[in-house]
């Protein structure tokens, strides 16, 4: 297994771009599975998940081409099979979002449950109940869900009992063809199911509401292709920019969106940071400042993400004095507390909050990667660490942060990858 070697020390200061989100790219290339004729996404980031959805697409007979530019052409004309096998899907949960496109275009699906993973169980009951309210028979064989429907499936009001993200998505993506209108109450609004919902209505979809928490679906018979760039990045934006908080440095992120980031860019001026916005870029500056400890609570968006929790627990691990960590949306993601406190990170976690009181410098350790965003914090507490950090166990990583040595070099910071065996 691979592992990146960092030399602490380094304050940031450069310019990076942004890569196109991945929790956007995974749905939109599922939705794929809906377009009658060529459909094109560009602005894919290249990473392993991205790969792994590709490949799941491919295993079903859907002829893709991948481009220079990394976007992909998929044609599903060519399909051959609805099952979504367990050997992929274990690898990455996000696979689950095939289930709505098939059932709702080819009447059946097969699909393996993804299991629980670093942060927490994370069922997928939600989803399942809401393809057996547009009138699917849904039922778990030997650990895959098989879901058929006679006809099209029908348009019905379903009231998610929590706020899901992908469940949002693969309801969505079923009710789009169902006969009649379906209307989603408790919804996601994250931008990513924003984007979905774009990416739907220019392939024909008839879509209301994204954005809040009530989306109206009204269903019609047939979807087309059509060309699609997913967004940019919010938590690789976020990322960069806690990276260089914690140094005391400077950045410039670019093919951004600050729209997308409102609660992130708070957080970061209430410790401390000055930040500067245009339509597509935010530059941050700590002017050589220490950052200041801030109090975080995690929850579905627009609130603050738990995809950016890690790295702010990273920050205040550094910053002048206390604050918390509340972490509601995950019941197991503090993975990563117990490596930075082999850093010599100050951390109490009691339940679900974790109380943080910074110190000016971390030590340098070998530590693990347990999961992606884990990852990340690690390798931020590495660039304020005393000598080489050693992370261990990167897979992680490269299911979400394109080219992050090339990205983090760019910033000034010494890292290399270190090619396991
Ligand atoms: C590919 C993708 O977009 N991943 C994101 C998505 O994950 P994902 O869509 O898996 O996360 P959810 O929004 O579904 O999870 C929120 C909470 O709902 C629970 N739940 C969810 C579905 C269900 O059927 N039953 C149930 O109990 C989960 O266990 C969790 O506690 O949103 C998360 C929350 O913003 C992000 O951290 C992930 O990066
Ligand atoms: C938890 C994440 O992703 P996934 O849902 O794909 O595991 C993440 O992007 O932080």
């Amino acid at each position: 297994m691979d592992k990146l070697l960092i030399e602490g020390g380094a304050v940031i200061d450069g310019e990076i771009r942004i890569s196109g989100a991945k929790n956007s790219a995974l749905p939109i290339i599922a939705a794929t599975l809906l377009a009658n004729g060529v459909m094109r996404v560009g602005n894919l980031p290249h990473l392993h998940d991205i790969t792994t959805m590709i490949e799941l697409l491919g295993c079903m007979g859907v002829s893709v081409v991948i481009n220079e530019d990394m976007s992909v052409e998929t044609d599903c004309s060519t399909m051959t099979s609805r099952i979504a096998p367990y050997e992929l899907v274990r690898t990455m949960r996000a696979s689950i979002l095939v289930l709505g496109p098939l059932l709702a275009r080819y009447g059946e699906a097969v699909v393996s449950l993804p299991g629980g993973c670093a942060i927490g169980s994370r069922p997928v009951d939600l989803h399942l109940r809401g393809m057996e309210a547009l009138g699917a028979t849904v039922e778990v064989i030997d650990g895959y869900v098989h879901a058929r429907s006679d006809g099209r499936l029908k348009g019905a009001h379903i009231n998610l009992e929590m706020v899901t993200v992908t469940g949002t998505e693969n309801i969505l993506m079923a009710a789009v063809l169902a006969e009649g209108t379906t209307v989603i109450e408790n919804a996601a609004r994250e931008p990513e199911v924003v984007d979905l919902i774009n990416c739907l209505n220019a392939m024909g979809a008839k879509v209301t509401g994204g954005g809040t928490s009530t989306l109206t679906i009204e269903g019609v018979e047939q979807l087309n292709g059509c060309s699609f760039d997913v967004l940019p990045d919010r938590i690789e934006t976020g990322t960069y920019l806690v990276a260089a908080a914690v140094t005391g440095g400077k950045i410039k992120v670019k093919d951004t969106d600050p729209k997308l980031m409102e609660a992130v860019l708070a957080k970061l001026e209430e410790a401390g940071a000055k930040i500067e916005c245009g339509d597509d870029w935010i530059s941050l500056d700590m002017e050589g400042r220490r950052p200041k400890a801030v109090n975080v609570r995690t929850a579905p968006h627009p609130e603050f993400p738990t995809d950016m929790q890690a790295q702010f627990m990273v920050m205040n691990c550094i910053a002048e004095g206390t604050g918390t960590v509340e972490e509601t949306v995950f019941e197991n993601r503090f993975m990563h507390v117990d490596e930075l406190v082999r850093m010599g990170a100050n951390i109490h976690v009691e339940g679900n909050v974790a109380t943080v009181t910074g110190k000016e410098i971390l030590s340098s350790a070998q530590v693990m990667a347990t999961d992606l965003r884990a990852s990340a914090s690690l390798v931020i507490a590495a660039l304020v660490a005393t000598g080489d950090t050693i992370v261990d166990r990167i897979y992680h990583i490269d299911r979400g942060y394109e080219c992050i040595e090339e990205k983090l070099q760019i910033l000034g910071v010494k890292i290399r990858r270190i090619p396991g065996k």
